[in-house]
């Protein structure tokens, strides 16, 4: 595996978007607007925005499969975004390379070429606009609380396979999608594989978003002395599943250090290495670790 980039101080933005419609194009003419929006309404630029997930169709696995899109990304394989059958990558692409940002883009639903198998797939670019890493998310959203809240998105998507990062020149980001936060291995893998930050572009909701979407933020950025951020669409009441909202950054020590309200709005945070540092030399758990009494999750993990 190659070395994780020096963590630098950055300057992260979080796009906690409204106004998500059934009509795609609309989606993405207004996430471009917020890409722009975002870019311009800081003091300082930001070096990473990111939206949520399922930006561009309504959540709900009805949906899924209307609203994919084939993507056909290969890691290490150089991609072509002007080739692209995917209306999201070409937006996303372009907004990117327009701001000259990094650019987690939410989520989206994918379908895979090959197999017919729909995903729902993040997609980041540099600030070329090159799309550069993908991510699908590996746990489905399957629960039932009996009374609240039904959801099965194996009714219609596959579970990804793969657990993914990427360097930038200031920090080495993980890569997980909202459900993927319940499962502290894929966190946990992240950060022995050198992340600083873990973004999961996500979709709490009314029933779980009051429990566990704070909770479950300070546990991975703790557990693992990383930063931390889930970035969620606004709420709307109109829509068959209502969002929690409260996009957020935690640091590595857990205090959130910003966090949004229900509607649709932007966020920045400034991202310090030194807080990380400070986690780690004064309460040093990444060195304490019993790979003696426990096993090491991440060895053996494929490249
Ligand atoms: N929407 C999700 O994938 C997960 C979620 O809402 C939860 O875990 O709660």
């Amino acid at each position: 595996m190659s070395r994780a980039p020096v963590f630098k101080p950055f300057t992260l933005a979080l796009i906690q978007l409204g106004n998500i419609s059934a009509e795609k194009s609309a989606n993405l003419q207004h996430a471009r607007e917020m890409i722009l929006k975002a870019a311009a309404g800081h003091t300082k630029k930001p070096d990473v925005i990111v939206l949520p997930e399922c930006f561009n169709s309504p959540y709900g696995h009805v949906h899924f499969p209307v609203y994919a899109e084939k993507i056909g990304f290969m890691p290490g394989k150089p991609y072509d975004v002007a080739k692209s059958d995917s209306a999201s990558v070409k937006m996303l692409s372009s907004a990117a390379k327009e701001t000259g940002t990094w650019l987690i883009g939410g989520s989206i639903p994918e379908r895979d070429a090959a197999n017919d198998h729909v995903y729902n797939t993040c997609t980041v670019y540099n600030p070329k606009g090159e799309l550069v890493a993908t991510h699908r998310k590996v746990h489905l959203f399957d629960i039932d609380i009996p009374g609240k809240i039904q959801f099965k998105e194996s009714e219609t998507l596959t579970g990804g396979t793969t657990m993914n990062f990427f360097d930038t020149e200031f920090a080495r980001i993980g890569l997980g999608i909202c459900y993927d936060i319940r499962f502290p291995e894929l966190a946990m893998t992240s950060a022995r594989k050198g992340c600083h930050l873990l973004v999961y572009p996500a979709a709490f909701n009314l029933t779980t978003g009051p429990l566990h979407w704070e909770l479950l933020q300070r546990a991975r950025a703790v557990d693992n002395q990383v930063y931390f951020s889930m970035c969620s669409p606004a709420r709307d009441m109109s829509a068959g599943y209502h969002a929690w909202g409260h996009s957020m950054v935690v640091d590595p020590l857990g205090k959130v250090l910003v966090e949004a309200s229900e509607g649709e709005n932007i966020l920045y945070t400034e991202i310090d290495p030194q807080t990380l540092e400070d986690a780690r030399s004064g309460i040093p758990v990444t060195t304490q670790r019993r790979f003696d009494v426990y096993p090491d999750v991440s060895e053996g993990l494929k490249e």
